[in-house]
């Protein structure tokens, strides 16, 4: 191991990163929260406000995939739909695979330029997590309780806000509805075989309504679907925790631009369409496994600076503050001091330690996981 790879991997590094991603977090959010009064006098401004405020707190995650975990982002697409991204809306529909996927779909964004804007139909229990969760709201994230009848109106509006949206944004949908474990599969087999549905070897079957509801809500504001199938070489199984650790992983994500047109309106129609393109996702996956790639030709989109310079301008702001009063609490020698201080570090530890658990597939919920009783005609 060389010594910055053992520089890397120590828990002072985590701890000190940790804490400049808490503490900037957090002073967002209030920045956001300040941003409210606007709203009611130029909504437009408020939200290209509140763009570049998410930037801030997002991009710190996607510097620690790029430049602290040197991460490698290789994209399948075709040349003709390459410069339109990030050019214009997209539904944006990923397999659910993988503790990070959700980053590697940031640093895709970060690295077309929509990352302060992108957007997602998100569990109602992410609402909470601090800096994160907190930062969405004013994003207009669209959240779902993952019951339909509860959802409808509350999605359906959210979308509707969307229309006037100033700036292009992608809004990713993980249709799965929830993260992949072979009991979750197990049990959604058993569904697809009860509907008559081809059985998938590598997603769960495809909830088929916000997929509708997101098309219907967006035709006209958003111009195509990116089907997107990520996957990552040597069968790697990247964690948070990895990339703080400063591990490198090597993402392929190979993405099909669909005009919007050619989603059928009619519901029953597009839940067709959508199991159809499940199961294309699933040959997609198939021929990865099988030669080690995606088809087609390759790019990889560059990294940019910003993430890093955003990264180092909360860093110099924050530690330095930090630094002062660490020497004057220890040259103060005050033992109340000095507890209160190991207390706060501990806090730190133990509230980021809890976020990264809601990346973790292990830690999830048990959405999926019942089996449901089956009507087999
Ligand atoms: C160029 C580069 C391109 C791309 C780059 C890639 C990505 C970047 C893009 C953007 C990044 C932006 C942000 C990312 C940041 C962070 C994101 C992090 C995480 C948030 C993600 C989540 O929280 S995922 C969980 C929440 N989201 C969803 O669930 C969405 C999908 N779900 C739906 O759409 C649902 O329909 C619903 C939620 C709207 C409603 O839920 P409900 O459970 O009520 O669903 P349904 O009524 O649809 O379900 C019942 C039907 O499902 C059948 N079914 C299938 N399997 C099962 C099963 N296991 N158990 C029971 N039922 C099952 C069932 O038969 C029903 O079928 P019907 O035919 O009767 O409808
Ligand atoms: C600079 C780096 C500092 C690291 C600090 C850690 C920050 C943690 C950020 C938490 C972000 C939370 C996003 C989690 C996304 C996710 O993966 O959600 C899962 C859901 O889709 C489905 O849930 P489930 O049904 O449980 O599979």
């Amino acid at each position: 191991m060389g010594l910055l790879q053992l520089l890397k991997s120590q828990f002072l590094c985590h701890l000190i990163i940790c804490y400049v991603f808490l503490v900037s977090g957090l002073i967002i959010n209030l920045l956001q929260l300040c941003t409210l009064p606007l709203w009611t006098v130029s909504k437009q401004l408020a939200r290209r406000i509140n763009i570049r405020l998410a930037y801030c707190i997002t991009s710190q995650m996607v510097a620690a995939l790029e430049w602290w975990s040197g991460t490698e982002c290789t994209l399948y697409t075709d040349p003709k739909s390459y410069p339109l991204y990030g050019k214009e809306n997209a539904i944006v529909v990923l397999n659910h695979t993988f503790d990070i996927d959700f980053l590697c779909g940031w640093t895709f964004c970060e690295r077309f330029g929509v990352l302060g804007s992108s957007k997602v139909l998100a569990k109602k229990e992410l609402s909470y997590v601090p800096v994160i969760g907190w930062m969405w709201y004013f994003l207009e994230i669209v959240f779902c309780k993952r019951k339909w009848e509860e959802d409808r109106s509350m999605v359906t509006k959210s979308l509707q806000k969307l229309q006037d949206y100033p700036e292009n944004f992608w809004f990713l949908l993980y249709c799965e509805g929830t993260r992949f474990t072979p009991k979750k599969h197990k049990i959604s087999m058993q569904v697809a075989e009860s509907k008559g549905l081809a059985k998938l070897k590598y997603h769960l079957l495809p909830r088929t309504k916000g997929f509708w509801v997101t098309a219907q809500n967006l035709r006209g504001t958003a111009a195509a679907v990116y089907d997107s199938t990520l996957n990552f070489r040597n069968d790697e199984a990247p964690t948070l925790r990895g990339i703080l650790n400063g591990k490198k992983y090597h993402a392929d994500l190979y993405v099909r631009r669909i005009p919007l047109e050619l989603v059928p309106e009619d519901e029953a129609e597009c839940a067709a369409w959508l199991h159809k393109l499940y199961q294309e996702k699933d040959d997609f996956q198939e021929h990865y496994t099988q030669t080690g790639r995606f088809p087609g030709p390759t790019v990889s989109p560059p990294r940019r600076p910003w993430s890093l310079i955003n990264w180092l301008f909360w860093s110099c702001l924050l530690l330095y503050p930090l630094g002062l009063l660490l020497t004057q609490l220890i040259s103060s020698g005050s033992l109340l001091t000095i507890v209160a201080s190991l207390a706060v570090c501990s806090a730190v530890s133990f509230g980021v330690r809890w976020m990264i658990g809601q990346t973790e597939i292990h830690r999830g919920s048990s959405y999926g996981n019942k089996e449901v009783p089956l009507n087999n005609n």
